[in-house]
């Protein structure tokens, strides 16, 4: 029989078909309406989806990565003055500062207070709040909960942030990435300029599917030789106890525990709010520092790392946040500070300029 489209363009999604010159029966209307209702769900989901994409992906709207053996963000067009560049959990690995695990929600990142809901009995060190006590969080929890239970007991006492970020990086290397209620669920979307850096630093094979943890710098010649050692010790017992992802080796993990050193992001990275945990971020850990920066990374309440603007910035231009409080230090101590935490010599204009 032949249909005409009803409801929309022709062929579109909306269209409701109906039998051409004949009144619908109510059981075809019904069915015609649930077949419309259907698609209209569908329409709806990819929308959503479509959107996410785009939100997720706003970064690139602001920011290029300039490729090289220094890799670094640059503006893309002139930005004003606290504009946000981009701001979400979804590309970043994480962990809380050991003193914050009871208090603080390991998927949000919020103060819990009475709003406590769950803390795993297993390894005592992951809590979740009532908005974020979820089935498929816990359920993913496992898989870093029996890493972290696998080793001896005496690497799990004390400060366990670097052991806690390392077991959920091997769990999403082994398992997948963590449910969108987790930071971290877009760590293993392909990501081609990354691919660039890692070309262009001459690093071969990535070690894993993250591979901006491939591309990021150790600053190893920099490091303490205690803390040189520390990472290679650390590496080789991990390796004793927890089964390596395919191809990952005991050297792999050391590099990965100094680049933790020098490019770990505090959050919210500002001192006047205080420092919950760290990350490295997919995209905020190619931010530089500078002693008078034209950004600043904080973290909002759902656990979102949001990047601003607090200057006007020119086309091409880098962008840089400040990776300590820099006001309340002399020249001096702003650049031991910064060595001693980030293993690096700062060389921004301010300091240049001895400022
Ligand atoms: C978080 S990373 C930023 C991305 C980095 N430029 C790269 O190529 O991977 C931090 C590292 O960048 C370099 N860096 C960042 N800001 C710097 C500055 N003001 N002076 C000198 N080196 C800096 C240092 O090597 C530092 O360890």
């Amino acid at each position: 029989m032949a249909r005409r489209p009803m409801g929309g363009e022709e062929g579109g999604e909306d269209a409701v078909e109906e039998k051409e010159g004949e009144i619908l029966t109510p059981e075809e209307q019904q069915a015609a309406a649930e077949k419309k209702k259907k698609r209209n769900q569908k329409k709806r989901a990819r929308a959503k989806k479509k959107k996410a994409a785009a939100k997720a992906l706003v970064w690139e709207k602001a920011a290029t990565l300039s490729c090289g053996r220094e890799s670094r963000l640059v503006s893309k067009g002139n930005l004003g003055k606290g504009e946000l560049l981009w701001g979400t959990n979804e590309y970043y690995l994480s962990v809380l500062y050991t003193s914050h695990c009871g208090t603080h929600c390991g998927a949000c990142y919020a103060e819990m207070g009475a709003s406590k809901r769950w803390s795993c009995p297993v390894c005592k060190s992951f809590s979740l709040c009532e908005k974020c006590d979820k089935a498929e969080v816990k359920e993913w929890h496992e898989h870093e909960c029996g890493l972290f239970c696998g080793v001896p007991v005496g690497m799990r006492q004390g400060d366990t942030d670097y052991l806690r970020f390392v077991c959920r990086f091997f769990a999403i290397c082994c398992h997948g990435a963590p449910p969108a209620s987790l930071p971290g669920s877009r760590l293993l979307s392909p990501t081609p300029e990354l691919d660039e850096v890692f070309k262009l630093r001459g690093r071969g094979k990535s070690r894993t599917d993250i591979r901006f943890l491939d591309c990021l710098s150790t600053n190893e010649e920099l490091q303490s030789e205690d803390f040189r050692s520390w990472c290679s010790n650390f590496a080789q017992l991990f390796e004793r106890h927890v089964k390596f992802p395919a191809g990952y080796t005991v050297s792999d993990l050391a590099d990965l525990l100094m680049r933790i050193r020098t490019n770990g992001l505090g959050f919210p990275c500002s001192d006047k709010h205080g420092t919950l945990g760290w990350s490295l971020d997919l995209y905020a850990s190619f931010l530089d520092h500078s002693c008078s920066p034209n950004c600043e990374v904080t973290m909002d309440d759902g656990g979102k790392l949001l990047v601003r603007t607090l200057t006007d910035i020119q086309d091409g231009s880098p962008l840089l946040i400040s990776y300590v409080d820099v006001e309340s230090r002399t020249p001096k101590e702003r650049r031991d500070h910064l060595f001693e935490l980030y293993r690096f010599r700062c060389s921004c204009e301010r300091c240049e300029s001895g400022k």
